[in-house]
């Protein structure tokens, strides 16, 4: 399936806002180059991490998104999602998945989250020096789905699941992970000790990798993953739900249900500055829910009353 590709020369100082609009209309990856190598080939692409900052003043940001995406009705929302800013020098072409799946691969390094999540791509071994029998390693293939670990809202939830580890909160538990994506926070919780997972998302590309990771891990009999029209209705001692600030509060109801008095929630994918708004909806159903931040994004987390 051909995707539609927008990439954009941008200076270090905007690249957050740009960055930050197009994930805000959708965009399924978005990845940094260099404005002044040579050949295509040669550019090195960089994917914003935790805590990393490309190094370059002037770059080219390019986005990915669905195939059949208008670029003139795209450029319209990018302008609503951010009047300040000037979409005029973004070009569009049409790419092969292929493309996309090769560039993501070669520039993910293993990352690790907390004490002891390893999120390592299909292809990549543990770092050296990196304790691994103490580590639970989720072995990736991000595929065409987001949950890379290399976005803060993804690395936000992936430390807060190895922090119930520790806690003891997850051994033997079952979880629910809303908006699942590659499956990575799944894969995660099942490596830290949970029995058994859910996933649930509406987008089919989110399932497939989310099926494929399950048998990468060797961890198939465990992770189910199911649309939102066939999940079933159960709740959980464990959920995680990484989808955008408006989703989280349009499926409040639903989300509270899927949590077991006194089981816990993380949600991610707010943006900083939406999280009172997240904590204003789940208050009715939650105690103790606290923000805590990570560049631009949020997580809100909170324990469902008894
Ligand atoms: C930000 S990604 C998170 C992926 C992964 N869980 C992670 O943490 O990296 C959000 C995912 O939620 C899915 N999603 C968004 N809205 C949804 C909804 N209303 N119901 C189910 N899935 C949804 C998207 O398709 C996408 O795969």
């Amino acid at each position: 399936m051909p995707f539609l590709e927008l990439t954009l020369p941008c200076t270090e100082a905007q690249q957050p806002r740009y960055e930050r609009a197009l994930e805000n209309v959708g965009a399924l990856a978005v990845t940094l180059a260099d404005q002044h190598a040579d050949a295509p080939d040669e550019q090195a692409i960089f994917e914003p991490g935790v805590g990393e900052q490309p190094l370059w003043n002037e770059m080219q940001l390019t986005a990915l998104f669905e195939g059949g995406t208008s670029p003139e009705l795209l450029l319209y929302a990018l302008d609503a999602a951010d009047e300040g800013l000037d979409w005029s020098r973004a070009s569009f072409r049409e790419v092969e998945d292929q493309d996309w799946e090769r560039a993501w691969m070669d520039q993910y390094e293993p990352l690790r989250f907390g004490r002891r999540t390893w999120i390592v791509p299909w292809n990549h071994e543990l770092p050296e020096g990196a304790d691994a029998d103490d580590a639970a390693v989720v072995r990736l293939d991000p595929g065409l789905a987001f949950g890379s670990g290399t976005h803060p809202t993804t690395a936000l939830c992936l430390a807060w699941l190895d922090e119930m580890a520790d806690e003891g909160a997850l051994a033997g538990q079952r979880v629910l992970d809303f908006g699942c994506g590659s499956g990575i926070l799944a894969l995660a919780a099942l490596k830290l000790g949970a029995a058994q997972a859910i996933g649930v998302d509406n987008d089919p590309q989110a399932l497939t990798a989310t099926d494929d990771n399950a048998q990468r891990n060797g961890v198939a009999d465990q992770l189910v993953a199911y649309s939102p029209e066939t999940e079933p209705a159960d709740a959980y001692p464990v959920v995680v739900a990484n989808i955008l600030a408006s989703a989280l509060i349009a499926l409040a109801d639903t989300l509270s249900a899927r949590v077991v008095p006194g089981g816990r929630i993380a949600m991610s994918g707010i943006l900083a500055g939406q999280e009172d708004e997240v904590i204003e909806r789940y208050r009715a159903d939650f105690d103790d829910l606290r923000a805590e931040r990570m560049e631009d994004w949020m997580r809100v987390t909170g324990v469902r009353r008894r």
